[in-house]
């Protein structure tokens, strides 16, 4: 079901950083349609060949991807296979990880933050519908495709990416480094990712939103990170109260209590509507 792309068909370009186990590069795929020959924009995700035996994984993260579209799950194009090299071949996002745009300081505002949240949750509202653990949830797998232009009250527009290599496939280290976005029933039985853990890396991510990007428990070593959830510690709250609820209502150590995606939407219309948002229109210009 998911496409085979041929190698011949791909260029390849710079190389822009890298995930767990893979290299990300630009570049262009040639396809023919109606006898003309089109080059598409694209981002090569390449498996390091150290983790071959990853590759299952990467291609049925690639495969979830290409069998379900929604306007903010990234689309895959497909997979192409070459001697030792296996590629995804995914969209190219026109500004890239939002954990990067935000860290670059561009200033947004808390009803810019607060749209990209809400598109988040609808694109975990539609996974959940078709019971599908995306089980990497966080900043980094969020792709900005449209800035928002606040002098126009255009709003950004994300795509939320492929969730790479399962969590199941990795060490104890790996998945200790996740913290605090893996859900802490994760650490005992990597094997049950669930529903309700996406929820727990929701609450990370919007933290990492309303926090421009910085990574929650950056610098922690694994002991303090395995610490932070022995003693059931939660992320620094916000000053804003009900945003601070949300995140601690996702970032429940009960999985059952966390909220269902249609609460966390609802939730976040009673935020955009609120008068907090007007006060701080427009953050001050974090230097
Ligand atoms: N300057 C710049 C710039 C960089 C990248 C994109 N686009 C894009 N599209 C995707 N589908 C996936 C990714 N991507 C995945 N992981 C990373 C982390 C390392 O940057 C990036 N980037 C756009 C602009």
């Amino acid at each position: 079901q998911i496409h085979m792309i041929k190698f011949g068909d791909l260029n390849w370009g710079d190389s822009l950083g890298q995930g767990t186990f893979t290299r990300i590069f630009k570049g262009y795929k040639t396809d023919f349609r109606d006898g003309e020959k089109h080059m598409t924009e694209v981002i090569l995700k390449e498996l390091d060949s150290a983790y071959k035996n990853c590759w299952e994984s990467l291609f049925e993260a690639a495969s979830l991807m290409s069998q379900i579209s929604h306007k903010h799950l990234l689309h895959v194009y497909g997979v192409s296979v070459h001697g030792s090299q296996n590629i995804m071949v995914q969209e190219f996002v026109k500004y890239g990880a939002l954990d990067l745009y935000l860290k670059r300081g561009t200033s947004v505002s808390v009803s810019w933050k607060l749209s990209i949240a809400k598109q988040l949750a609808c694109a975990l509202n539609f996974l959940e519908e078709q019971n599908i653990v995306h089980g990497n949830i966080c900043a980094k797998n969020l792709l900005l495709a449209r800035e928002g232009d606040p002098s126009l009250g255009s709003s950004p527009f994300i795509k939320l990416s492929d969730p790479g290599i399962s969590v199941v496939m990795m060490g104890n280290d790996v998945i200790l480094d996740r913290i605090p976005w893996v859900a802490p029933e994760v650490l005992d039985a990597p094997d049950n990712l669930t529903l309700e853990c996406d929820k727990w890396s929701f609450g990370a991510t919007v933290w990492e939103i309303f926090n421009d990007g910085n990574s929650p428990l950056r610098g922690w070593n694994l002991d303090q990170k395995r610490n932070f959830y022995e003693n059931m510690h939660q992320l620094p709250p916000s000053q804003w109260t009900e945003l601070a609820d949300l995140i601690a209502q996702c970032m429940d150590y009960d999985a059952a209590f966390r909220p269902s995606c249609r609460s966390i939407i609802r939730q976040l219309n009673s935020l955009i509507t609120s008068d907090y948002v007007i006060l701080h229109a427009t953050e001050p210009v974090t230097q």
